[in-house]
């Protein structure tokens, strides 16, 4: 069987870190979210996948290039413009083929594991389409399903009021008459071609759609400091892998830790795990890092520096005694000595314009930011990409990208 991938929307609710790469490349326990769930597809035996590719599409077919380093064959499809969902699955309609049986869409967004997909393929009935779906208390933002039995009702994007506590996970079997009904999609009010609209079409129309339930992960990073949490559950099933890196003595390490090769961990440093980091990286000496901290490829951390609950993607650098918590630090960003994330709880934070809530956070900062000595960000700030901070600064709003503060 094939699978789809939909993997070419920003995702703007994830800015200033979508600014220089799409959702689907953030890093959780220092993969990018498509490769999990590149890995649970192949995990349950998909030999190739499709994958619709629009916003900074280079970057995606850079890392992932043909598949073959990923066990998977690798095709691309760009959809130029993001028009919705029903509109990028329609872009696979060749590579699909007519002779195909049944395949699998997934949006590229969500971190799943391999027993999801398990569960829409052990679910599969007769000729119907089959919608995975789980149940959430909270389903705000989300397709919402209506369902008797495994007979999928009535499916309502994102309604007002409450319906059921049934979600649409966006993983999907389809076969091949969907195409045709997207042509016959019409554009929902908000402007986009929706999968949903679609499937609400073929129930109307009296074509068997079921819904299987699934228990299997399903994380869904919907805001940039959702990044944290999803990174600690996965980083939950790490085990501990040392050996290609490079320990000095005198080095504490506990819980479990993976840290790739040509790393050197120097002396006086603690780590308490989950924590994952990654190649080339150069930490301590006297360097602590607490759980659940995902570090990415060629990043330093220099003396007495300490970093908790964090995500720093590759290619960082951070001077000594510096203070980093519940922060996600985009690559290749440079902070000088003395910088200090302040961490606060249940923290209101407009973006988009919109009002979120976010339970934890330290600050949010861009890729290509270099930020000098002595600088605070207060808690929940960000600050976007390319940005330059002069020393002694104490970060009280948000920082817009390519800003100069002096
Ligand atoms: C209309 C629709 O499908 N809604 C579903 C979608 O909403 P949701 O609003 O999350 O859908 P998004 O717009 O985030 O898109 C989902 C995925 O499709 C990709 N994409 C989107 C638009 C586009 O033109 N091209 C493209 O490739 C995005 O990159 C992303 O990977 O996922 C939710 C689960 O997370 C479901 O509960 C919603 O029912």
């Amino acid at each position: 069987m094939k699978a789809v991938i939909l993997a070419a929307g920003e995702g703007k609710r994830c800015r200033p870190l979508t600014l220089t790469r799409s959702k689907v490349m953030l890093p959780v326990a220092n993969k990018p979210i498509l490769e999990h769930i590149i890995n649970a597809l192949v995990k349950n035996d998909i030999k190739e996948i499709i994958l619709v590719v629009g916003y900074e599409k280079e970057r995606i077919m850079d890392y992932f290039e043909d598949g073959i380093n990923f066990g998977v064959k690798i095709k691309y499809v760009e959809q130029k413009a993001q028009i919705g969902t029903a509109h990028a699955i329609l872009q696979a309609r060749d590579q699909i083929g007519k002779d195909e049986d049944k395949f699998i869409v997934v949006n590229g967004d969500t971190i799943i594991g391999p027993d999801a997909i398990a569960d829409l393929i052990n679910g599969e009935e007769g000729d119907a389409t089959t919608l995975l779906t789980c149940k959430k208390d909270d389903v705000s933002g989300y397709g919402v399903i209506v369902a008797k039995g495994k007979k999928v009702i009535e499916i309502i994007e994102k309604p007002k009021t409450l319906i059921s506590h049934l979600i649409n996970t966006g993983i999907y079997l389809f076969k091949n008459d969907i195409f045709d009904m997207i042509e016959k999609t019409s554009i929902s009010t908000t402007g986009e071609y929706a999968i949903t609209d679609t499937i609400q079409m073929m129930i109307d129309e009296g074509r068997p759609v079921t819904t299987t339930v699934t228990n299997a992960g399903w994380i869904d990073a919907v805001y940039s400091w959702n990044l944290l949490e999803a990174n600690t559950i996965i980083l939950g099933d790490f085990e501990t892998d040392v050996s290609k890196a490079k320990i000095e003595d005198c080095v504490s390490i506990k819980g479990s830790v993976s840290i790739g090769k040509n790393t050197t961990i120097r002396a006086g440093s603690y780590i308490v795990g989950p924590v994952v980091i990654g190649d080339n990286c150069d930490i301590g000496p006297n360097v602590v890092i607490l759980p659940s901290t995902s570090i990415g490829n060629n990043v330093s951390i220099a003396s007495f520096s300490y970093i908790k609950n964090s995500i720093l993607m590759q290619d960082v650098r951070v001077s000594t005694h510096s203070n980093i918590s519940s922060s996600v630090i985009g690559s290749n960003v440079i902070t000088g000595p003395n910088f200090i994330t302040e961490e606060g709880e249940k923290l209101h934070i407009i973006l988009e314009n919109e009002l979120n809530e976010a339970e934890k956070l330290g600050t949010v900062i861009g890729d290509d930011t270099d930020i000098g000595g002595n600088v605070l960000v207060r808690a929940g700030k960000m600050v976007s990409s390319n940005c330059r901070i002069s020393s002694g600064k104490t970060i009280a709003e948000d920082v817009p990208t390519n800003a100069l503060i002096n």
